[in-house]
Formats: structure tokens, sequence, C-alpha cells
């Protein structure tokens, strides 16, 4: 394994019942770096994102084989999969904020942990939201719902409310998928920022996204990994023809 390694997953193997949504993966997810999961509708990525902080465990049915470590420590075999949540953090397709105030939005993962301390919270608070580059935005209202936000805005209360968690690894499934372009340029540039922190894994249909954001890149197709590497060979210069023919548009 290599040093700079934060998740390290291998012989991967996922079924939803008997149908094979995953098979034999194997990936080096490198410490604040940004990892891109490319590849067309229904080849696993999202399968495969909600594997690495087990959020695959709430679905019936589900069998996991083979070996997903974070930070050398096997996922599958330690219970306690509240901390593993915390560490491994997630952000959804959909803007999700909690039909509550923006504060209360951001200060609940912090209070659910025990946290009750007006100041630790504020501080909590303001932080986090300064992180997710939405605190200018917001900070004269912070009281109010965070209901009454753009789309585009509550998606970076929702990564505010993943970073107050103080996650190690973020992971984001299409977070830009429901935004406009402004917002998605907004969410990007944060994408940017956030890796000097965090290791952050995203999953996106859009190649030039990708190929922005990230460092590394994998592409998926029915349910393997054809093709992982640095993003910017991944992009100029594929091995495989199906990579190619997938990044410049030839199918998917
Ligand atoms: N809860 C589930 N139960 C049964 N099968 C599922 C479940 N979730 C996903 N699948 C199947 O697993 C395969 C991979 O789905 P997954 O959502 O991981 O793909 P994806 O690459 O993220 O697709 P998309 O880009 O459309 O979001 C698909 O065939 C899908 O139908």
């Amino acid at each position: 394994m290599e040093n700079n390694t934060k998740l390290n997953i291998e012989n991967l193997d996922l079924f939803y019942g008997t149908k094979q949504a995953l098979k034999n993966i194997n990936m080096n997810i490198k410490e604040k770096k940004v990892t891109a999961l490319i590849g067309p509708s229904g080849c696993g990525k999202s399968t495969f994102l909600r594997s690495l902080n087990r959020m695959n465990d709430l679905i019936e049915n589900v069998t996991i084989k083979g070996k997903i470590e974070v930070d050398g420590e096997d996922i599958y075999n330690s219970s306690d999969v509240i901390k593993l949540r915390t560490k491994v953090g997630m952000v959804f397709q959909k803007p999700n904020p909690f039909p509550m105030s923006i504060y209360d939005n951001v200060a609940y993962g912090p209070r659910t942990h025990g946290i009750r301390d007006k100041k630790t919270l504020d501080k909590i608070v303001e932080e986090s939201l300064k992180g997710a580059a939405i605190w200018d935005e917001v900070k004269d209202r912070l009281k109010s719902s965070a209901l009454g936000l753009s789309g585009g805005q509550q998606q970076r209360i929702c990564i505010a409310r993943a970073i107050a968690m103080k996650p190690e690894v973020i992971l984001m499934d299409e977070p830009t998928s429901a935004l406009d372009p402004i917002s998605t340029l907004k969410v990007e540039e944060l994408i940017e920022e956030l890796k000097d922190d965090y290791t952050i894994v995203i999953v996106t249909h859009n190649m030039q996204q990708a190929a922005r954001v990230s460092d590394d890149t994998a592409f998926f197709l029915n349910g393997e990994v054809i093709e992982f590497r640095d993003t910017k060979t991944m992009f100029t210069n594929p091995e495989d023809k199906r990579t190619e023919d997938y990044i410049t548009g030839r199918f998917g």
C-alpha cells in the first residue's frame, strides 16, 4: 500500500441479491486528492461510493466481499459504523437540507455528538459555513430556514453540514447535477479549496467537471473498473479503447 493512500480497496465484489453490481474492484484513493468516478448510468459508481462509508448496509440483501481500508483499518471488520460515517462524510445529488434554520442544519451533527455549549457551536457553525464558501451569503440570516435558499446555496449548506462533523473524507454523489452553471462553478471552486484539508471522492456524469476538479479518475463499466489513473493521462492518453470511446462521447 502506498503511504499516501487514504482508502485502499481490494478485490471488492458487491451483490444485490444475486445480481453482481461491483466486480473485483481494486483502487488506491490518495489522501487530500480528488478522485472522480465516471462511467455510464447503472455501471456501479454510486454503489461503490456508498460502500466506502457502509451506506449499503442500509439496503437489504446486499453481500459484500473483499476489503476496504480507511487509514489501514478494515471498515467491514469494525462495528463502529457511526465513527466511520463521521470520518467519511457524504453529500448527495439533490441538496437535502433539513427543514430547520441554516444554523441548526450545520449544528445538527455536533449536537447529536453531545456538543451543547453555545460558543463552541457558534464557532463550529461559522467555521463550517466559511469552509463551504457560503458564510458571507448567509451570516445575516442564520436563523432563517435553509429551505429558503437557492439550490446552489442549499448544496453548500449540505457541504457545511458535512464539514461540521470534521470528516477526513467527503464522498459526493453528483453534487452539482441539480445546480445551474453558476452554482456548479461555485461548488467546483469549493472542491478545489476543500482538497487542501480533505480527501474527496466524487461521482460525476460531467466529463469536463471530472477533468477540471479531479487528480485521479476511475472509469467504471458494468460493475468493473476498466481504467484508473491520473486524470490528465486518462483524458489525454487513455489506455483502454472503451475509456476513450466513453470520454470522447462515442457511447454512454
Ligand atoms: N438498492 C438496489 N437494489 C438492487 N439493485 C440496485 C440497487 N441500487 C442499485 N442497483 C443496481 O446496481 C447497478 C449499479 O447501480 P448504481 O446506482 O451504483 O449505478 P451508477 O453508476 O451510480 O448509475 P447512475 O449514474 O445512473 O447513478 C444497477 O444495475 C442498479 O440497477
